[in-house]
């Protein structure tokens, strides 16, 4: 039979052919697929054995076992994982954004930008306490820029979530280190949550002002030059990217690969940065030009959309892993901190 692919939610599944191996002994058939995914970016090849004989029933295999290989969430996740036209029909899926928690830089008072500075201890703790926050939201996937500060933050926060999950870099960086680090269980990948990092969604680059610090290029430059490179829409620093710059970046990877994986019913969180995640509010929340000068992201608190109907519904920062209001919000979300609840007592 000529290879087919088949699609399933979670990639694309290819239909090899029969493996003339000894499994297809006794009428009992040995088919061999080969399952990528792009939430894992996984290239597994699985062999299963199966009695059909009929194309169709070929294909209803395959995707038998592309969900039993897939990520889906023991713990039923508001998504619509069972649907199977869920690129199509209707989702509600939570969207978490946190700006990284405080830098060494920040600290410092020094223009960060696309410098990769570590968090301080404050910083540590205030992702840590985000952690907490959202610990009974559901997370499918992760998205962080390149910068070690917003990876520090999610990788920390996930560390408080209830559901326990392992939260793994992908390495997509080239065809060996996508090898090298390929997951051969099923099962551990089901405990498991990509992330995904991309440079995209990193800090508006800085310029020349990267380093140097904001008191003293304010004494030098004046404070509203400075103010005017720190806050204005389209006037880039020296060298540097402007907001408008940082956003035609930021925004246009959330639309072609963020927003995909929400429209499946994929629940993510982004850690990034005060301008990378400023330039997306302006998207998500429709922001002019002159609205998003006065928008300010503090270090650390994450911040919750629920994407509803092609709606992006601002939910604001859940204050305590327990708060009420968001849970009252949307009965998916209330229903998975339940199962929550069931399974860890
Ligand atoms: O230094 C930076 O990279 C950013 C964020 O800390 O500063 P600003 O608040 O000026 O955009």
């Amino acid at each position: 039979m000529a290879a087919s692919t088949f699609q399933h939610a979670l990639g694309t599944v290819k239909f090899l052919g029969w493996d003339s191996s000894p499994g297809s002994q006794n009428g009992i058939s040995t088919f061999s697929v080969k399952m990528v995914s792009k939430d894992f970016g996984l290239d597994m090849r699985l062999l299963k054995r199966g009695n059909c004989s009929s194309g169709s029933c070929k294909l209803r295999m395959v995707h038998a076992l592309a969900s039993h290989s897939s990520v889906a969430d023991p713990v039923q996740a508001p998504s619509n994982q069972n649907s199977s036209d869920s690129q199509k029909k209707t989702n509600e899926t939570a969207l978490i954004l946190i700006r990284h928690g405080e830098s060494l830089w920040n600290e410092k008072n020094l223009f960060t930008g696309c410098v990769d500075v570590p968090l301080t201890q404050k910083g540590v703790e205030e992702a840590i306490e985000a952690g907490k926050r959202i610990s009974n939201i559901p997370v499918d996937i992760i998205y962080t820029s390149a910068l070690i500060r917003a990876q520090m933050t999610a990788m920390l926060a996930m560390t408080q979530h209830r559901r326990k999950k392992v939260p793994i870099i992908m390495h997509n960086e080239s065809q060996q280190a996508k090898t090298w680090s390929q997951i051969y269980s099923g099962d551990t990948m089901k405990q498991s949550i990509p992330v995904i990092t991309a440079w995209q969604l990193n800090e508006r680059m800085y310029g020349e002002l990267q380093g140097l610090n904001k008191q003293e290029t304010a004494d030098r430059f004046g404070k509203e030059k400075v103010h005017e490179w720190r806050r204005s829409y389209d006037i880039p620093p020296p060298n540097g990217e402007s907001l408008e710059m940082c956003a035609e970046r930021a925004v246009a990877y959330f639309k072609e690969q963020i927003q995909p994986d929400l429209l499946t019913g994929k629940n993510i969180m982004i850690a990034a940065h005060g301008n990378s995640l400023r330039s997306i509010i302006m998207y998500l929340d429709r922001l002019t030009s002159q609205e998003v000068i006065s928008l300010e992201l503090s270090t650390g608190i994450p911040m919750l959309y629920i994407f509803k109907e092609g709606k992006f519904i601002r939910r604001g920062s859940p204050v305590a892993p327990s708060e009420a209001g968001v849970y009252a919000y949307t009965r998916k979300l209330a229903l998975y901190r339940q199962k929550l609840d069931e399974m860890l007592h």
